[in-house]
């Protein structure tokens, strides 16, 4: 059986079935239809790989003229068409006529079921080869925003980034549905495409939605992709970003950001793996890994009714937590090296170290932005500073997010620190765990592990 669709127009019934009876016994799906007035209705309800089409309908009509028509019309739709003429007239002339206008073949009418089969096969083939080149360039526009993109290694030795790790490592090579959480700028997007790296789909496309930046108005259009004429500005058929993505993996960031409208939209495109592109009817099947991210509490909003609990659990098969920079210990000082290197590298500077009091100041930080923040402090040390090494100055961080400056004391241990600021949230929001973790920018969980920790 080969793996095509074949659409027959002719006004002969005798011939749809015939062509129907035989085709049927070697190709995926044959539809047949009695008037190429019909095709603009067909095509656009179904997947439709080869047309062979009539070239006169009128009675009595032998000029091939009708034929010649419909070929152009139906290549305006979608050029990559692959169209075979069929003629029960001998015509050389318009044979060559026809190929030049772009069909790809030409068959006598009767025909020989043999010849019209190794017709068909080689026009799939092509079909096929197209489909794949045309994959091919999506993949090749795709790779090369991600060379610029530039993305970075994991890097961290810290416990709960090592056992993120193993997690990542086992879970990567399958198709599961993974969910990263974490607060700005902890590395979710970094994660994301390191499990891609790691799947089965790696040489497919790495497709970073981010729905956060797509409105009411954008968002069927940039995922499910539209047809000519949809809407004003749609002068062109474009695929959605889950059509390009087909046999990759497809990373939506932001999730928690979707209205519930919207969330309906994503969940049933995720149940039936199809998408319909904005004007017209037919669902096209697609095959995607899907990765999702989020800072905001999805949890804490299912229980407020402001995300869909079938949506959650259609997206978190896998749940991975980044913890915040500033739970990280020691990595904080491990990246600031790596981003020294690499900024000394962009900025041609030799800039040998940190020096200790620099280094102690960035594990004291609080770090809001996390790693991006780290990453732009360190930027803009490595240009303002003049000698060999970073130093306190340099790293230009603003007091007020080391905690409460009016009690905390320069000279004040880390874990009290902690502990008093842990307390003061508690006692502000009233014994109300999410708000005083929101505040202090912890998971629930982990302020209930600090609460625990200080005996609170
Ligand atoms: N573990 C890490 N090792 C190296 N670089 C990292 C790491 N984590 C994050 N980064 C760097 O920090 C910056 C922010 O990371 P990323 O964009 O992945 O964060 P994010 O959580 O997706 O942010 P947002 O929530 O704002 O979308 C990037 O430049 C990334 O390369």
């Amino acid at each position: 059986m080969i793996d095509a669709n074949i659409l027959v127009i002719d006004d002969d019934d005798d011939i749809l079935l015939s062509a129907r009876l035989f085709l049927k016994q070697h190709f995926n799906q044959v539809l047949t239809c009695k008037s190429p007035r019909e095709i603009n209705v067909l095509l656009s309800k179904n997947e439709v790989d080869i047309i062979l089409l009539d070239m006169n309908y009128q009675k009595g009509a032998s000029d091939g003229r009708e034929g010649l028509y419909w070929l152009e019309h139906i290549l305006s739709i979608d050029k990559d068409y692959v169209v075979i003429l069929m003629t029960a007239y001998g015509n050389v002339e318009l044979a060559v006529q026809a190929i030049k206008k772009g069909a790809t073949d030409f068959i006598l009418k009767p025909w020989e079921n043999e010849k019209l089969f190794a017709t068909l096969s080689a026009a799939s083939k092509l079909r096929q080869s197209n489909k794949k080149v045309k994959k091919l360039e999506k993949i090749h526009t795709s790779m090369q925003s991600d060379i610029a993109r530039k993305f970075e290694h994991i890097i961290g030795n810290d416990n709960g980034v090592q056992h993120l790790q193993k997690t990542l490592a086992k879970v990567a090579p399958t198709d599961a549905n993974v969910l990263i959480l974490g607060e700005n700028g902890t590395g979710k997007q970094v994660f994301a495409y390191e499990i891609h790296k790691n799947s089965l789909r790696r040489k497919q496309i790495f497709m970073h939605v981010d729905l956060g930046s797509l409105n009411e108005n954008l968002f069927e259009s940039e995922l499910f992709g539209y047809v000519k004429g949809a809407f004003t500005d749609a002068r062109e058929d474009k695929p959605g970003r889950f059509e390009m993505a087909d046999g990759g993996t497809i990373f939506l960031d932001e999730i928690g950001n979707l209205s519930l409208p919207l969330q309906a939209k994503l969940l049933s495109v995720l149940q039936n793996r199809t998408v319909t592109r904005l004007g017209e009817s037919k669902e096209r099947k697609i095959d995607v890994r899907l990765i999702s991210a989020t800072n905001m509490p999805l949890n804490e909003m299912v229980a407020k009714g402001t995300f869909r609990q079938d949506l959650l659990f259609r997206i978190n098969t896998v749940e991975l937590i980044l913890p915040p920079l500033r739970e990280r210990g020691n990595d904080i000082v491990l990246l600031a090296n790596h981003f020294l290197q690499s900024f000394c590298t962009k900025y041609h500077k030799t800039i040998k170290n940190i020096n200790a009091k620099a280094e102690q100041t960035l594990l004291n930080y609080n770090w809001p932005g996390n790693v991006r923040e780290l990453q732009h402090v360190l930027e803009r040390a490595v240009i303002m500073t003049d000698g060999m090494e970073i130093s306190e100055s340099d790293l230009q961080l603003s007091p007020q997010k080391f905690g409460n400056q009016s009690v905390i004391q320069a000279d004040m241990p880390l874990d009290e620190m902690e502990k008093m600021m842990v307390n003061k949230a508690i006692e502000k929001h009233k014994g109300n765990i999410s708000r005083a973790a929101a505040e202090l920018g912890l998971t629930r969980a982990a302020l209930y592990r600090r609460i625990e920790k200080f005996g609170l």
